[in-house]
């Protein structure tokens, strides 16, 4: 199986070298000091050489997210669902698959809080137990929802949507009902449907409208769980769906991340629920390179943006910034120099919206400047870089200094390195605060952010094309 092949080591120093810097002024930006070797190397470099393995490697190694023992057909799934599986080229569960669904499909069901890194596969973990849990047996079962699923995002309900129309392509009489923001006249009367995927808000509303009849519903899924409970608006509007559902339902909760806080709420939420949990060292995902770059200022940022551009259209790039305004100029500059990319904020209205993410997952668009709406959750296999163009911060109430967003790094980075392919995640930096943000994100996660230097581009795109030619679409892995 594995074959080894040398890769050179990386350039510049890692971040945990510039924090050991004592020297580092406090103003300066991170580049002025990074202590190097002789060489210029730094000496806590990534491993220099990377190993070729295959997804079925991946999943046949016991220290992998992606590993399992069993098949799908050892956990009992229906032979219509498992002919969905095959036709969607999946061969073997992953780890958090093959764990949670005996959980999640024992009777009497019992709740869950399942964490698993990002891109490993929790989708299919929720929606093989909502399609097992159907009953389609009547023309009236069939038409009223027994299982809702509920997201943050229209674009993450939608993406729900067509795994569960994928998945469950074989059950017939399967029909599912997507409840996200639309004009009252496109609303149906009532919701006929076994299946309903939507977002809080607007299945509170249809709920209370009485155009969806919850009385039946056996399944409630909260995907991104963490993130909905403990935005103050999301948050409230789950306690008041679940309020409105029948006591008994089972409630499963997904998310790569549980801050404390969270765990505690999650498990009142989902009382006596079963637990998948990890440890904290095991958040980053290994097949995602992490890096930086030194930006002098703002303009900086731009310019390297520009720079990179070239290399963003290797595979889909998703650029993060921190406001719906500094996305709209950004696109709205690099389209009058003649790039083409495109830009989805929570400003736009609904139906623009999806065409936006949908010419992105075609590949149409494939280049994507966006705000924390797409930090979570979205699959486009494609996607190979990432930028954090601005670094994702957290607002605490009372503190001076910028604090990190540690959970909103690591689902923006996890939009890329999905189920073990490889990927590149490059953070600007800008100034002192930011440094110390990413510094801080570095610390947390135990993991190795390495610096990029900007004055020699071709080393920059001979550093990302060498990362990103290690792609699993050619069956290679870098073991990290
Ligand atoms: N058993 C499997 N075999 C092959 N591919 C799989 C398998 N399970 C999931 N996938 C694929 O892996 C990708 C990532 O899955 P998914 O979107 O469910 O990840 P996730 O864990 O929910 O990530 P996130 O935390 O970012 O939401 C998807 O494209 C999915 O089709």
């Amino acid at each position: 199986m594995a074959s080894e092949s040398v890769e050179t080591p990386s350039n510049g120093g890692s971040l945990a070298d510039r924090v050991s810097n004592p020297a580092a002024p406090a103003d300066a930006p991170p580049s002025a000091d990074a202590p190097q070797n002789a060489t210029g190397d730094s000496d806590l470099h990534e491993p220099d050489y990377s190993v070729e393995v295959k997804l079925s490697d991946l999943q046949a190694d016991p220290n992998n997210p992606l590993y399992s023992i069993k098949s799908f057909e050892d956990l009992g799934l229906d032979e219509r669902i498992l002919k969905g599986l095959s036709d969607m080229g999946f061969r073997k569960p992953s780890k958090v698959q093959e764990r949670a669904l005996p959980l999640l499909m024992s009777n009497p069901p019992k709740n869950l809080v399942g964490q698993s890194q990002s891109g490993t596969g929790k989708t299919a973990a929720f929606v093989l137990n909502v399609l097992s849990r159907l009953d389609l047996s009547t023309e009236e079962l069939q038409q009223t929802p027994q299982a809702l699923i509920l997201a943050p995002t229209r674009e993450l309900a939608r993406q729900i949507v067509g795994v569960v129309q994928v998945m469950g392509q074989f059950l017939e009489g399967l029909v599912i009902g997507t409840a996200v923001p639309a004009d009252a006249s496109s609303r149906p009367s009532r919701l006929t449907c076994s299946v309903v995927v939507g977002t809080p808000g607007t299945v509170q509303d249809l709920v209370k409208k009485r155009i969806m009849n919850p009385s039946q519903l056996k399944v409630l899924v909260l995907d991104e769980a963490d993130n909905m409970l403990d935005q103050q608006g999301l948050g409230d509007q789950c306690i008041r769906v679940k309020g409105m559902l029948p006591r008994t339902i089972q409630v499963v909760l997904f998310s790569a991340t549980f801050p404390a806080h969270v765990h505690r709420y999650a498990t009142k939420f989902a009382p006596d629920a079963n637990e998948i949990t990890l440890q904290h060292e095991e958040l980053t995902v290994d097949g995602i390179k992490q890096l930086y770059m030194d930006c002098a200022n703002d303009e900086e940022k731009y310019s390297n943006l520009v720079q990179l551009y070239g290399l963003l259209t290797v595979g889909s790039s998703i650029i993060f910034v921190k406001t719906r305004n500094s996305a709209v100029e950004i696109e709205k500059r690099m389209v009058a120099e003649g790039h083409t990319v495109a830009s989805l904020t929570g400003g736009i209205e609904g139906s623009q919206r999806d065409a936006i993410i949908d010419a992105f997952r075609t590949g149409a668009a494939k280049v994507l400047i966006t705000t924390n709406v797409l930090a979570r959750g979205i699959d486009v296999s494609t996607v190979s870089l990432v930028v954090n163009y601005d670094i994702p911060e957290a607002y605490v109430g009372g503190s001076r200094s910028r604090e990190p967003d540690y959970q909103t790094y690591l689902h923006r980075i996890g939009r890329t390195g999905r189920f073990g392919r490889i990927g590149v995640a490059i953070s600007f930096v800008s100034n002192r605060e930011e440094w110390d943000m990413l510094r801080k994100i570095q610390e947390h996660f135990e993991c190795n952010i390495e610096r990029v230097e900007t004055n020699d581009w071709d080393e920059v795109e001979d550093l990302i094309k060498r990362t990103l030619k290690n792609s699993r679409a050619q069956a290679n892995f870098v073991a990290t």
